[in-house]
C-alpha cells in the first residue's frame, strides 16, 4: 500500500465528517481508549476516532458568520496523517492536529480529556504512544530539528508573515525544533547552508521560492564533507514564492500551511542532482535547465510583472506565434529516447513504488560522512568532448528544457514522467518553426502531461549533455516603433544576448555541461520515490 494511501491528504478528508471507511479495525480493547465526558478515543484504521455526546452541542468548525451554534454528530474522525503530537501528562490526554481551513490550508486545533481511571496509566500511556506511531509511521522522523531560513524578498514579499502566520504553529504544534534566520542578501541561504552545523539539524527548510533550495544545496556542496552534507541534511520549501516547483512536485501543494503538513509527515528521498559547469563556474542544479523561448519567457518578461503569473504564459504565447529560434549546437548522453519504453519503464517504478510502500524509506539518518563530491563522469565544459555523446546541430531550436522534476508551475506538469532518482534527467527539445497552430494545440496538452505525445515533441532521459547556444546576429532591436510594440508585448525588444536559466535564474549566455549526479541530494517527500504528479494519461 502506499504512502498516500495510508495517509489521506488533508483536503481530501474533513476530520469532522462522520468517519465512513475508518471503522475500528478489530475489536482490540487496546485500540479504545476511554476518558472523561463520557467519551472515546479510538485508533481505527486509517483515523482517530472520537466518540464524544459533548460534540453534539459544539460549534461547528464553519458555521455562518459563527453565529449559529450548529449541531453536529458525536463521532469525529481525524486521519492519522493530520494528528500532529499526542501526550499524556497528568492524566490528561490532548492530541495535536492539522484541521482543513478553506480549501487550500490547514491549521491547528487539538482536543483533550481526562482519564479518569488512575490505575489505567500505563494502558493509557500505551494508547498515546499506538497513536503516535501511527501518526509518525515507518519512514516518517518524529521531530526533526530544523534549520528555517525566510527570504524575505521572495514573492510578493510576505515569507515572513506566511512563516508566522501559517507553518510556525504547525511546526511548533509536532514538537519540530526550529531555528529561524531570514536571508539579509542574495547567496546568504548558500553561506549559512555551507556554515551550517550539519550535527545540529536533521533538515534546511527554505520559506521562499525555489531559489532558497538552489542556494541551499549549492552551498552544502561547497562544503569539505559536501556528500555527507547532502546526504544528512534533508531540503525542503514552505512554499513562499513566485516559482514553488519544489513543494508542488515532493508535497502536492504550494499552500504553505499544507507543506508544512506535509514535511512534518516528510519521508526521507534520495534526489538527483545536476552539476553543470559553465566557463570556471561548478555549481548544481536541482530543478531545471532551459535555453529559448522557456527562459526568455520567464527571465525576458520582467517589465511585465504587472501581469502576475500570467507573464510566463502571455510572454511563451507572444514567441509561438512569432516563431522565434534559438540556435545551438547539443551533444548528449542519451539513456533512452523511445517515448513507448520511458513511459513504461515510469510506470513500472511507480507500480514498484506503490507495492514496496511506505516501509521502504528509512527515517534513518546517515552517519555524517566527510566525503567530498564524487568526480564528474564526463569531465567540465573545458574538457574535450566525450565520444560516447551524440552530436546534434538545432538551427531552428524553439525549445530546449531539461527537468529533474515534473511540476515546473502549478498545473504544468513539463516532464511529467521524471522520477526523484532515476539517475536521469528529462530532456525536452521542440522546432521553433512548428506551425503556430500546432505549436498551441501542444500547449494545452501539458495540463495533462500528454504533451510527451506529441510527434513533435522530442522526450528523452539522459545522463548528460553539453549544449553551446549560438548568438543570432540581430539587426539593431532597440529603436523603432516594431521593437517599441515588441517591448511592450513582452516579445525579444531590447535584449541583445540570448537567455539561459538554471533552476529558474539566469546564468550566462554560454556553453554549459551538465551531468545528473544520481541520489547525491536528500529531501523530504509525501510519498518517497515519486513525484506528486501522477504520470501521463495511461498511467495506472
Ligand atoms: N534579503 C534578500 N535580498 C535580496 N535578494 C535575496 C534576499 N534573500 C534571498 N534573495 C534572493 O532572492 C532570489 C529569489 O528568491 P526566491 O526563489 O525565494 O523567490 P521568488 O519570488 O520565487 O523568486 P523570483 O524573484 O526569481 O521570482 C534568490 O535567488 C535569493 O538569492
Amino acid at each position: 500500500m502506499s504512502a498516500t494511501s495510508l495517509q489521506p491528504s488533508p483536503d481530501s478528508i474533513d476530520p469532522f465528517e462522520d468517519p465512513a471507511g475508518s471503522e475500528v479495525s478489530n475489536a482490540d480493547a487496546a485500540l479504545t481508549l476511554t476518558v472523561d465526558r463520557n467519551a472515546t478515543l479510538t485508533l481505527g484504521t486509517d483515523a482517530l476516532i472520537i466518540l464524544d455526546e459533548g460534540l453534539k452541542y459544539r460549534r461547528k468548525p464553519r458555521n455562518f458568520c459563527g453565529l449559529l451554534p450548529q449541531l453536529s454528530k458525536t463521532t469525529r474522525a481525524v486521519p492519522f496523517y493530520n494528528i500532529l503530537w499526542a501526550e499524556l501528562v497528568h492524566f490528561e490526554v490532548t492530541i495535536h492536529y492539522a484541521r482543513p481551513s478553506g480549501k487550500n490550508a490547514c491549521r491547528v486545533a487539538y482536543v483533550n480529556y481526562a482519564v479518569l481511571d488512575k490505575t489505567y496509566f500505563a494502558q493509557a500511556q500505551a494508547w498515546v504512544d499506538a497513536l503516535l506511531s501511527r501518526a509518525y509511521p515507518a519512514g516518517v522522523r518524529r521531530r526533526p530539528r530544523m534549520k528555517v531560513m525566510i527570504n524575505p524578498k521572495g514573492g510578493q514579499g510576505y515569507a515572513q508573515k506566511l512563516w508566522r502566520r501559517e507553518i510556525e504553529k504547525i511546526f511548533a504544534a509536532a514538537h519540530c525544533e526550529a531555528d529561524v534566520e531570514r536571508t539579509a542578501y542574495r547567496g546568504h541561504a548558500a553561506n549559512m547552508a555551507e556554515q551550517l552545523d550539519v550535527n545540529a539539524f536533521d533538515v534546511v527548510a527554505c520559506a521562499s521560492g525555489d531559489g532558497l533550495p538552489h542556494e541551499v544545496f549549492n552551498g552544502l556542496a561547497r562544503r569539505r564533507d559536501a556528500t555527507g552534507a547532502l546526504r544528512k541534511i534533508a531540503v525542503v520549501q514552505l512554499p513562499c514564492g513566485t516559482g514553488n516547483a519544489m513543494s508542488l512536485n515532493l508535497n502536492g501543494t504550494d499552500s504553505p500551511s499544507l507543506a508544512a503538513l506535509a514535511i512534518v509527515k516528510g519521508v526521507r528521498t534520495p534526489m538527483d542532482l545536476v552539476a553543470i559547469t559553465q566557463g570556471d563556474q561548478k555549481y548544481y542544479s536541482f530543478l531545471s535547465q532551459s535555453v529559448g523561448i522557456i527562459a526568455e519567457s520567464d527571465l525576458g518578461t520582467e517589465r511585465l510583472r504587472w501581469m502576475g503569473p500570467m507573464r510566463f504564459t502571455w510572454g511563451i504565447l507572444v514567441r509561438l506565434l512569432g516563431k522565434t529560434v534559438y540556435p545551438a549546437e547539443l551533444s548528449v548522453a542519451i539513456e533512452e529516447d523511445d517515448k513507448r519504453v520511458i513511459k513504461e519503464r515510469y510506470r513500472k517504478a511507480r507500480t514498484a513504488h506503490e507495492q514496496s510502500g511506505p516501509q521502504h524509506s528509512s527515517p534513518a539518518i546517515p552517519r555524517l560522512s566527510n566525503d567530498s563530491l564524487p568526480p564528474l563522469r564526463y569531465g567540465t565544459i573545458s574538457s574535450p568532448l566525450p565520444e560516447t555523446f551524440t552530436h546534434q546541430s538545432l538551427p531552428t531550436l524553439g525549445n530546449f528544457y531539461t527537468g529533474n522534476m515534473a511540476y515546473m508551475a502549478p498545473s504544468t506538469p513539463f516532464f511529467p514522467v521524471a522520477l526523484p532518482a532515476d539517475g536521469c534527467q528529462d530532456m525536452v527539445i521542440v522546432d521553433g518553426l512548428l506551425p503556430r497552430l500546432t505549436a498551441l494545440r501542444m500547449l494545452t496538452t501539458v495540463e495533462s502531461g500528454a504533451n510527451i505525445d506529441f510527434p513533435e515533441v522530442s522526450y528523452r532521459k539522459v545522463t548528460a549533455y553539453r549544449i553551446t547556444p549560438r548568438v543570432v546576429e540581430k539587426r539593431d532591436v532597440s529603436k523603432g516603433w516594431r521593437a517599441k510594440f515588441g517591448r511592450w508585448l513582452g516579445g525579444q525588444g531590447g535584449h541583445k544576448d540570448g537567455f539561459i536559466a538554471v533552476d529558474g535564474e539566469r546564468v550566462p549566455f554560454e556553453a554549459f555541461q551538465a551531468e545528473v549526479v544520481p541520489g547525491l541530494g536528500t529531501v523530504l517527500s509525501k510519498r518517497g520515490g515519486v513525484y506528486e504528479f501522477e504520470g501521463p494519461p495511461g498511467t495506472p
